[in-house]
């Protein structure tokens, strides 16, 4: 059986990982998240989703590894974790009533270095609510852990005015491409265990 591991620490993640059945482990990336300012917010999370599977990859070069990484991208701007609640204020003050772009990039790599790495974008329109309404979504601390400051699984769906994009990936990774690439590696599913 392979060994599969997601580089992340994200649980949301994980739940999505657990829902697809395959038997997998986690590590943490433990990569540093810079990348150059002259990178778009696609670039940027292509390059981190490889830079995370990599990292792992080299503590574990008989597995596969899969790597991803996701931003917020509103009228040029990205957006990624909030730090506090103030931030998490601001970020969505900047995406109320407004469309904006969720990219993920994901990475999975292979004991003999082969690569399969892809790039989703979700599109997504929020209702402009009132500043009341706001301060009470941000009572339920669901901004902690996500880029843009929502989630769109939990109460944060009543925001949601528009999605276009697999769902999925709005949580951190797009599983119709996951499995795209799994299934390009070669995995199998539904095996009896
Ligand atoms: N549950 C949930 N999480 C979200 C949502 N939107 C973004 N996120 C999370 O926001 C985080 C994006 O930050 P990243 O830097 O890509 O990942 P991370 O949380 O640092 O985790 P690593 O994979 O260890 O790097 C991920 O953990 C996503 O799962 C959402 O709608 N719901």
């Amino acid at each position: 059986m392979r060994d599969l591991i997601l580089a992340s620490t994200s649980s949301a993640r994980r739940a999505l990982m657990d829902g697809l059945g395959l038997p997998y482990r986690t590590q943490s990336p433990g990569v540093d998240e810079q990348v150059s300012s002259l990178h778009s917010a696609k670039e940027a999370v292509r390059e981190l989703a490889e830079r995370k599977a990599r990292a792992v990859h080299a503590r574990n070069p008989e597995a596969w590894v899969l790597g991803a990484d996701q931003l917020v991208e509103v009228h040029g701007q990205t957006l990624t974790k909030p730090e506090d609640r103030s931030a998490a204020r601001a970020q969505l003050t900047r995406l109320l009533g407004q469309t904006h772009d969720i990219h993920t990039g994901v990475c999975l790599m292979g004991p003999g270095g082969q690569l399969f790495e892809g790039l989703e974008t979700a599109r997504l329109t929020f209702h402009a609510v009132t500043p009341e309404e706001l301060e009470r979504y941000l009572d339920l601390n669901e901004w902690e852990g996500c880029c843009g400051s929502y989630r769109v699984e939990g109460a944060g769906q009543a925001l949601l005015a528009r999605l276009e994009g697999d769902r999925s990936n709005v949580q951190g990774l797009p599983m119709v491409m996951v499995v795209r690439l799994l299934r390009q590696a070669g995995f199998t599913f539904f095996e009896r265990r």
